[in-house]
């Protein structure tokens, strides 16, 4: 019952996909998944298992083939995008934002939902802003414009952006994409201590697998159109990371927590 009541936002029998010459083309199927505040949940697969498309879909970005996403037992669809855009922010690769804007103005982008038609800035929406750039170690890059960020650092602004846009949940679609082993690391550590000391509900796509396991409280699994959810722990021990890849090509050692070429 406790654990019913912290759920904030979830999905019942959500299929998702795309429609092609009138025909409905199913990618996740039938998903039953819940994400919980305080909680930095991932959501792994093979490259095309859907990650994207599911992401997109609890985010209320992309309508599903059928099944609901509830946002504090409201069906999201109900929401405007207004309202939606108070409770979600995304960061999404390739979205297209202007690399001449500096840190500051990226971030400041972040208050939009709050701010009137003339996008004045409160004293709130600047202390939300400048406690994003603490959170994210952006302090010293505050006035350089994006395009002389690294990617690493780009990734940590537009974490910071979504998080002056001050939501109770936070989704990312890869953030650590053409990152080095180091900055993945700290990207991940981030939104681990945004979820957990921030009490946010964090979802992040990823192929960091073996990165995660140890950072990370739940995983969203998507393998062969079905979505499972569980502790690294447990789908350690279910097995779930040796039959992840296709044709047996790689295996999942148990014990180092790797996979390795067969
Ligand atoms: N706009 C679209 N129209 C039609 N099909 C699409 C569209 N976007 C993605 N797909 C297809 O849906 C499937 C899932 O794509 P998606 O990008 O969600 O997977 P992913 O797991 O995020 O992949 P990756 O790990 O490669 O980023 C793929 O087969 C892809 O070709």
């Amino acid at each position: 019952m406790e654990q019913a009541k912290s759920v904030l936002l979830k999905c019942e029998a959500l299929s998702v996909g795309y429609t092609s010459s009138s025909l409905e083309k199913p990618i996740v199927k039938e998903a039953n998944l819940q994400l919980k505040p305080g909680m930095f949940t991932t959501l792994v697969g093979i490259n095309g298992s859907g990650k994207s498309t599911l992401l997109r879909s609890l985010a209320g970005l992309q309508k599903p083939f059928s099944g609901s996403v509830i946002l504090n037992d409201i069906p999201l669809n109900k929401l405007s995008p207004d309202a939606r855009s108070k409770c979600i922010s995304v960061v999404l690769t390739g979205q297209q934002i202007s690399k001449n804007l500096s840190v500051l103005e990226l971030v400041a982008l972040g208050r939009q939902p709050y701010t009137n038609w003339l996008g004045k800035l409160s004293a709130h929406d600047k202390t939300h802003i400048d406690q994003a750039i603490a959170s994210t170690q952006l302090e010293a890059l505050q006035h350089t414009p994006c395009y002389a960020l690294s990617d690493g650092q780009f990734q940590r602004a537009l974490i910071a952006r979504a998080l002056a846009q001050d939501t109770p949940i936070i989704m990312l679609d890869e953030p650590t994409t053409h990152l080095d082993l180091h900055h993945k690391a700290s990207i991940f550590t981030l939104l681990s201590e945004i979820a957990h000391k921030h009490h946010k509900t964090v979802l992040c796509t990823t192929h960091d697998i073996e990165l995660v396991l140890s950072l990370c409280d739940e995983m969203i699994v998507i393998q062969n159109e079905k979505a499972q959810q569980n502790t690294p722990q447990q789908l350690i021990a279910d097995g779930v990371f040796n039959q992840l890849f296709p044709s047996n090509s790689i295996g999942f050692d148990q014990n180092s927590r790797r996979f390795f070429i067969k």
